[in-house]
């Protein structure tokens, strides 16, 4: 049992812990805890004035709305003071049913009494405004600040597109206040974050707290580049509105009318059970929306009911807020593993005490990449905040700040890939870490294989996405060498892989195996080694043993790849690393030894280049060689092949129907020849 003296100690902590994240929330936009951990402290404190009604003073957190004015901003006092909404904990249906008969009583309503109507929406999670329009222009835009006085962020509210600097419509009222809320969509949070994340920048923790901090910014030019939406849900001081309708649905019908952005998720309905509806209704859409609502506000719809049922000092007695399972919450770091993905990057993953959070228990959450696990300050042992919202991931948004009671070392990456063992490597100025096992990595075994069969590499007719999903989920293949030792039997056993089908993919893997250099360095999936570069490498060493080496010690070194034409320090480091895997090594191997081939030639180091310092375009069909042939032929000469004629162009090669750059060539007096006239200088020389 609680003692009044204990009640009152406890009361007195509570608030001085509410007041410090109020002034972090609402003032500084920084919370240091999820919203959850907050209305846990608000609602224990609540329960205790309620018990020791003494213990309620007027400064206590549950009598005051939001925070204070930042000084930087110029103070506004609003007309009609905005409030906060009351909130309804109990999540189920039952907390519609409260709220209803709550109302009904207020109202002197007797059971058999009709139902009352009632308009509901969603609860948006952003920063609550209030736009004053004078003859239909905006002229003055203000944060909700203490409730009764707010900042003025008039410029920074003009920079959001949604947001009408003039009403449309000729029955625009002289004085019109609306009230909403400015949010930021998850897709275009994500964005931010991803660039953020991609220029090694501190990651913003979620939209609620971006929108508000971009609004209360100086500078209006920063918050433009913030992407901002508004919704509008209500009034603040209205003057000489001669068709202001009488309930809450119409007016929002009516300042849709006016062009402002409402919500469209919306209902009005009689009784609790309309209520629930919506809440359920709105419980199973809450992941698919574009953007965060905490829960849904169910206000009752007649205007004169609203005024009848008046406010308490802190909120109206009209509207409730229906809560739903919160975005973010508090739990134990119990680890941090290594994931391989697809692609061979690593990302790190906190294992957690399972959390019920987003609607869902969550024992994973992603940690990005290392410099953000760092930023975060996030160690094995810690109190973290997870956020789940829709479909994104879960992630780790940073921990609960306080002392740790022991010394906990930092993460550090693995030097090698958990999955392969291949070296772990991260690219001089990138963020991430990769696995080098790139076609030996059973993480990226689909990925390998997609690349390698593409029509660009090895060119495997009908060896697609799900075909790959098959056979790696099947266990039939396991790495690129046992493609080519698939039979027409066990393909055709195969789901949805007839016999014919299952025949025409061994002909086209037996057909792919003649190859050429190029295309089977392509087709390796080196990172940073595109079909261009695939090209260069083949042309300068000729031989893939010159770049691979018989063993791992004879393998090009990278100041002999770095000789290589257009081969610069991050692709010729790439190359090398990929060559140093005795894993890689093996693969490629063993395609030789299942039969891939491809004619080797001189190294280009060594041949001679005639064609060297001159420019070709080619233009229309050849008779006999495709353009990329023709291209190949002038390349291997020292010819650089362009794609448009210019006044540096020496030769255009036209072929049947060539179009315009013919007619340019020869406006610019460009020496143009057919195919013949090409093989003859390739012959002899010029
Ligand atoms: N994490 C922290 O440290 C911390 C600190 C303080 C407050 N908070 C959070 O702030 C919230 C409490 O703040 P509050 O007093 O602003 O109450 P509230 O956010 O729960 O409700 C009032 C607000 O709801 C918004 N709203 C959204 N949709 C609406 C709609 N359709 N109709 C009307 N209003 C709508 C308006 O901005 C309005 O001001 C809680 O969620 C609390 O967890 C968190
Ligand atoms: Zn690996």
């Amino acid at each position: 049992m609680t003692t009044r003296e204990d009640a009152a100690r406890e009361a007195a902590a509570l608030g001085e812990q509410l007041r410090r994240h109020a002034h972090l929330y609402y003032v500084l936009d920084a919370p240091e805890v999820p919203d959850a951990e907050y209305d846990r402290l608000f609602q224990r404190l609540q329960a205790l004035e309620a018990e020791y009604p003494e213990l309620r003073t007027p400064d206590s957190p549950t009598q005051r709305v939001g925070g204070a004015v930042l000084p930087s901003l110029a103070p506004v006092r609003h007309a009609v003071p905005m409030l906060s909404i009351q909130t309804e904990t109990d999540t189920t249906a039952a907390g519609a049913e409260a709220f209803d008969a709550r109302v009904r009583r207020e109202l002197g309503l007797k059971a058999d009494d009709p139902p009352v109507q009632y308009a509901a929406e969603l609860k948006f999670d952003g920063l609550a405004i209030n736009l004053r329009y004078e003859a239909g222009v905006l002229v003055l835009g203000a944060t909700r600040g203490n409730g009764e006085t707010g900042e003025d962020v008039t410029q920074n509210l003009r920079t959001i597109g949604q947001i009408p600097l003039r009403l449309h419509g000729d029955t625009v009222p002289p004085v019109l206040e609306v009230r909403g809320e400015v949010y930021m969509r998850r897709d275009d949070f994500e964005k931010l974050n991803e660039r953020q994340r991609e220029k090694g920048e501190k990651t913003f923790i979620n939209p609620r707290n971006t929108a508000a901090g971009a609004i209360r910014q100086l500078d209006p030019a920063l918050v433009a580049q913030r992407p901002l939406s508004f919704y509008a849900y209500g009034l603040g001081e209205v003057q000489g509105w001669d068709a202001m309708p009488d309930t809450h649905g119409g007016v929002l019908d009516a300042l849709a009318g006016f062009g402002l952005p409402v919500s469209d998720i919306r209902t009005v309905g009689e009784g609790a059970s309309a209520l629930v509806g919506f809440h359920t209704l709105v419980a199973a859409e809450r992941d698919a929306l574009p953007f965060d609502i905490d829960g849904v506000v169910y206000k009752v719809n007649s205007l004169a009911l609203q005024r009848q049922l008046g406010f308490k000092t802190r909120e109206p007695r009209w509207a409730v807020a229906h809560k739903y399972p919160a975005q973010e919450q508090v739990t134990r770091l119990n680890g941090i593993e290594i994931q391989v993905g697809r692609t061979g990057k690593l990302t790190p993953v906190a294992k957690l005490e399972p959390v019920f959070v987003g609607g869902t228990t969550v024992s994973n959450a992603t940690l990005h990449n290392l410099f953000e696990l760092r930023r975060k300050d996030v160690r094995v042992g810690d109190d973290v905040i997870v956020r789940r919202a829709g479909d994104v991931i879960p992630e780790i948004v940073g921990r609960v700040p306080g002392a740790r009671a022991q010394y906990v070392p930092n993460f550090r990456m693995p030097r090698t890939c958990p999955k392969c063992g291949s070296q772990v490597a991260r690219e001089k100025g990138g963020i991430d870490h990769r696995c080098t096992g790139g076609i030996s990595c059973p993480a990226q075994r689909k990925e390998a294989i997609l690349h390698f069969a593409g029509r660009r590499a090895m060119d495997i007719e009908g060896l697609g996405d799900k075909l790959v999903d098959q056979l790696v989920d099947g266990g039939i293949v396991h790495s690129l060498p046992s493609l080519y030792v698939l039979g027409v039997a066990k393909l055709a056993a195969l789901d949805r892989m007839a016999d014919k089908s299952a025949a025409n993919l061994v002909a086209a893997l037996e057909k792919s195996k003649k190859t050429t250099l190029p295309r089977f360095l392509f087709a390796l999936g080196i990172r940073h080694v595109g079909e261009t570069t695939a090209k260069d490498l083949a042309r300068h060493f000729g031989k893939l043993d010159a770049i691979m080496g018989h063993t791992l010690e004879e393998a090009a070194t990278v100041e002999q790849l770095l000789e290589v034409p257009d081969v610069g320090p991050v692709v010729a480091e790439s190359v090398h690393t990929f060559f140093q895997q005795p894993h890689n090594r093996e693969v490629v191997e063993q395609l030789r030894a299942v039969g891939v081939q491809w004619e080797e030639s001189e190294p280009s180091a060594r041949a001679p280049k005639p064609l060297a310092g001159k420019t070709f375009v080619i233009t229309g069909t050849l008779p006999t060689l495709s353009r990329d042939e023709a291209k190949d032929k002038l390349e291997a000469a020292g010819a650089k092949v362009a794609g448009s004629v210019s006044k540096k162009t020496d030769y255009v090669v036209a072929g049947a129907e060539a179009g315009s750059k013919l007619d340019k060539a020869q406006a610019l007096g460009v020496t143009v020849i057919d195919e013949a006239g090409m093989m003859a200088i390739l012959e002899n020389g010029l």
